[in-house]
């Protein structure tokens, strides 16, 4: 069931008209669907349920808005978190430390020993020297740091570059060649428990086979290391599973993931953890805008709305597609470009994109924004920072407020010889 439709030719989420949203919050804001969140959560479990003994932690850095994770806790999910400041947003929301999973290429020693401090589950090291300060910061603790390594296995995940993560030419994980010799290194720091590998090739995959790829070869290096006589407990398979973003796009189910890793890892004997972040988050949310006025343009006329790049990057930053709904679908066609405010051409949402037709003051949603779209904001141009509505049934709440550019300002400060 989709929880973003139209009803009675107005749009809702779950049981709340947007456009009630828009007149208590203002606009542009995101909206999340509790039920929508929930749903995925399951589906996703259900998706892996069949793959033996599994952990599944929720890509913090797709949406790391308190109260979407407090829902996905509730919902059995832990959480897989790049930074210090996504693993007080896990702890903050409810996480149980055991269930969350620290990523990232570049941790700190402050991180690394907050870390330690809170009791998380696991560390994925993406350095030999990693390993060794995680491995001496725990000792000192009189603690036994569980880790796994990252590790790249040189498969092209066919999606897009800036969100690919698995070849030999990205920064993320070490080389498939040098983990067993460096993996001997490491099991050997007393401050670690070293006890699996992990794997992540990209985001927004539309193919499962780049992802079999690498978790083929991930089996491989398993077996290896079980050879040279280590004991081997838990292999993290990331996350990257794709979301359709335009209309009548078809992409590998999460049912159909699951199989996958069923058939591939049936004779692992390990615990598996997954990382999904979009497929959780991606199609639970809008952007609800307005439109500001409909400008004449060469070819087509531009649709300029109140959000812009500032609020949802995806468009600019990858040529990333939203889809465009009317609040009030006219049921007449236009096409149109459409575009926020912010001076830059790269501001752009659509090119000759057909839309139902729009005029000044008329409300519209970007779809499938609720990954990767917050989350990434900023206050370009001096734009309030977009604030975020999670409806749960026939309620709805500002679950992180506006804030108003003047606000932001106050946080500056004039030195005294100005
Ligand atoms: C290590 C790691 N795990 C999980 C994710 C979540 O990815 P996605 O949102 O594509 O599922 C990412 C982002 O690509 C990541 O870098
Ligand atoms: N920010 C990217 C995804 C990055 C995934 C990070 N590991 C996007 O919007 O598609």
């Amino acid at each position: 069931m989709d929880h973003f439709e139209h009803r009675d030719g107005v749009l809702h989420v779950e049981g709340v008209s947007a456009e009630v949203i828009a007149e208590a919050v203002g606009t542009p804001v995101y909206i999340y669907s509790r039920a929508t969140l929930e749903r995925h959560a399951q589906v996703f479990r259900d998706a892996v349920a069949g793959s033996g003994r599994h952990h599944v932690a929720f890509a913090v850095k797709a949406n790391p808005n308190l109260a979407v994770l407090r829902v996905l806790a509730k919902a059995g999910l832990g959480a897989d978190v790049v930074s210090g400041g996504e693993m007080a947003r896990a702890l903050a929301a409810g996480m149980a430390p055991a269930d969350i999973v620290f990523s990232g290429v570049g941790k700190t020693d402050a991180e690394l020993a907050a870390g330690l401090e809170a009791g998380i589950g696991q560390f994925n090291l993406e350095v030999e020297e990693e390993g060794r300060v995680l491995g001496a910061l725990a000792a000192a603790r009189g603690q036994r740091a569980p880790a796994v390594l990252r590790v790249n296995p040189d498969v092209d995940a066919g999606t897009h570059a800036k969100i690919s993560t698995g070849r030999a030419e990205n920064k993320f994980g070490i080389a498939i060649s040098d983990a067993p010799a460096m993996f001997d290194r490491l099991a050997r720091e007393p401050g670690l428990d070293l006890r699996g590998i992990a794997v992540h090739i990209g985001s927004q995959l539309g193919d499962l086979a780049p992802l079999e790829a690498s978790y083929r070869r991930i089996g491989q290096l398993l077996a290896d290391l079980r050879a040279a006589g280590h004991a081997i407990s838990h292999v993290d398979l990331g996350g990257g599973l794709g979301v359709p973003y335009r209309p009548g796009e078809t992409l590998p189910t999460p049912a159909e993931f699951g199989a996958m890793v069923a058939r591939v890892t049936q004779d692992w004997d390990v615990t598996l953890m997954f990382e999904p972040g979009r497929v959780i988050a991606g199609n639970a949310g809008v952007l609800l805008t307005r439109v500001i006025w409909v400008k004449p343009g060469e070819g087509h006329p531009w649709v300029i709305v109140d959000a812009a790049m500032n609020d949802l990057a995806r468009p600019a930053l990858y040529d990333a597609y939203h889809d465009f709904v009317a609040m009030r679908p006219s049921g007449t066609r236009m096409t149109a470009n459409i575009a926020g405010p912010v001076c830059e051409s790269g501001d752009t949402f659509a090119k000759a994109r057909e839309i139902d037709v729009v005029a000044r003051g008329d409300l519209a949603v970007f779809r499938t924004a609720g990954a990767y779209g917050a989350t990434m904001a900023s206050t370009y141009n001096s734009r309030a920072k977009v604030p975020e509505v999670l409806v749960d049934g026939t309620r709805f709440a500002v679950v992180s407020e506006r804030i108003e550019p003047q606000a932001i300002a106050a946080a500056e400060a004039m030195p005294d010889w100005l």
